[in-house]
């Protein structure tokens, strides 16, 4: 009789206990998700509510690229990614123009053929950018998160981030040994991880140890959220050039006549380049690189414009559908330069119709940085070569279709030939 009386309430405990793991299942099963796609929501999101949204959700695939938090750009706010923490990175930042500049020069973005040159590691980081912004059921319904095993995305994930991790590695090594060998390293020749590894080493005015984990989270964002966008902004300019070739020669005229036999275009002359802005300004308005900015989460229940937004909340601001919003600009599919001529709108201030660079708190830090390499980048090709599209080929022909991902990256399919190099 004590046995099964016993036996009878092991069951109900056991039956209690699971009914309530089930229950604390069940406020996980799915994540509730809001896109913000007009100003005047994200107006709401980034400026009325901006302390309260600018946390960034962590997933799977974050956590697993991002050292579990530790970089930049998908840290919670707070100790980690304040703008004190930011700005302890200036001397990160600044070496880094340098470097960035220089490889710009001395880099061929395009083979002699014509056709795109992309590297192995470029590769891997266009893959990388794919997986982070790619489905993941997991995401959304965090129960049914086993699927990605069967679907082979888990397995994908792993071995991408195995072969980005091998390389920070490799490269830090290689680095730190370089640091320690060369005797009298000239601080002026230091690269972006150089300085990384010094700072590691005097960590003491940072207020918080970095280790080596911090640094592959920053070289991850630096890698993903550096060159891809830039790359991705010429691109995306190149193309708009080549489909309105006018336009092109004239740009071309403008800065052949600015810099003449000097041989180079350099930071200086882009004051006197200024219609190169508003290249720069169209081709991100139409091509917004990072469509859906960077995911938030809400921290704590709120109201937005009469509806309850509840904790834990992802939002997703669509930058994209607010710059070609007609409501807000004439024509938006088209390209049409002088829409910038004169206008008070940019990217820099609180434009909410045109905040592709995001506009709270958690701004691209590396705005300006991006810009100036897009421009000077831009302003050299035009110099130093004629572009044309191959005869064959009309502008139609120049496909548009961008890979899936965190950011919007052109699917290089299109061909074309340098007429002839110039200086
Ligand atoms: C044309 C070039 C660039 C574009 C279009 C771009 C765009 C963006 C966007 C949309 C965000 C997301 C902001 C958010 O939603 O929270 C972002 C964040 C970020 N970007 Fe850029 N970016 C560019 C260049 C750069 C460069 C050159 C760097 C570094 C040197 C950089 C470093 C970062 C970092 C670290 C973050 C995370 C900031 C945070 O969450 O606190 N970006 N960028």
């Amino acid at each position: 009789m004590i046995i099964v009386l016993l036996s009878i309430v092991t069951l109900l405990v056991v039956m209690v206990f699971n009914f309530k793991l089930r229950l604390r299942r069940r406020r996980k099963v799915k994540i509730p998700t809001i896109i913000a796609s007009s100003p005047e929501v994200a107006f709401e999101i980034m400026k009325t509510h901006d302390l309260a949204f600018c946390s960034k959700p962590t997933n799977v695939v974050l956590m697993k690229f991002f050292y579990n938090g530790l970089d930049i750009s998908f840290s919670k706010y707070g100790e980690h990614s304040n703008m004190k923490r930011v700005a302890s990175f200036r001397s990160v930042r600044e070496g880094e123009v340098h470097v960035f500049i220089q490889s710009i020069r001395c880099s061929c973005m395009f083979s002699d053929d014509g056709q795109c040159n992309r590297t192995k590691l470029h590769d891997l980081v266009i893959e990388t950018v794919e997986l982070m912004g790619g489905f993941s059921i997991g995401d959304f319904f965090p129960s049914l998160g086993w699927l990605s095993v069967i679907t082979g995305f888990k397995g994908k994930l792993e071995m991408n981030f195995k072969r980005m991790d091998e390389f920070f590695e490799r490269e830090i090594e290689e680095h730190y040994l370089s640091l320690m060998t060369v005797q009298g390293h000239d601080d002026q020749e230091d690269d972006f991880l150089d300085v990384l590894l010094k700072l590691q080493k005097d960590s003491t005015n940072l207020g918080f140890s970095l280790t080596r984990d911090h640094i592959k989270a920053i070289l991850m964002d630096i890698s993903l959220a550096r060159t891809d966008t830039s790359v991705a902004t010429i691109e995306y300019a190149m193309k708009e050039l080549m489909r309105y070739s006018l336009i092109m020669k004239k740009r071309q005229d403008v800065v052949r006549g600015v810099i003449r036999n000097k041989g180079k275009v350099e930071e200086c002359d882009l004051q006197q380049l200024q219609y190169l802005k508003l290249v720069i300004n169209e081709t991100l308005r139409l091509h917004c690189i990072v469509p859906l900015l960077l995911p938030r989460e809400r921290t704590k229940e709120c109201n937005v414009l009469g509806y309850d937004i509840s904790k834990n909340t992802m939002v997703l601001v669509n930058a994209w559908a607010i710059a070609r919003d007609p409501k807000f600009w004439e024509n938006p599919k088209v390209l049409m330069l002088e829409r910038f001529q004169g206008s008070a709108i940019n990217y820099k201030d609180q434009h909410f119709e045109f905040i592709l660079f995001c506009a709270d708190r958690r701004i691209c830090p590396g705005m300006q940085l991006g810009v100036i390499a897009v421009e000077i980048a831009l302003a050299n090709i035009l110099y130093h070569f004629n572009w044309e599209l191959l005869i064959e080929m009309c502008y139609k022909e120049i496909d548009m279709a961008n890979t899936f991902g965190l950011v919007l990256i052109k699917i290089c399919h299109y061909s074309f030939k340098q007429d002839r190099q110039i200086f």
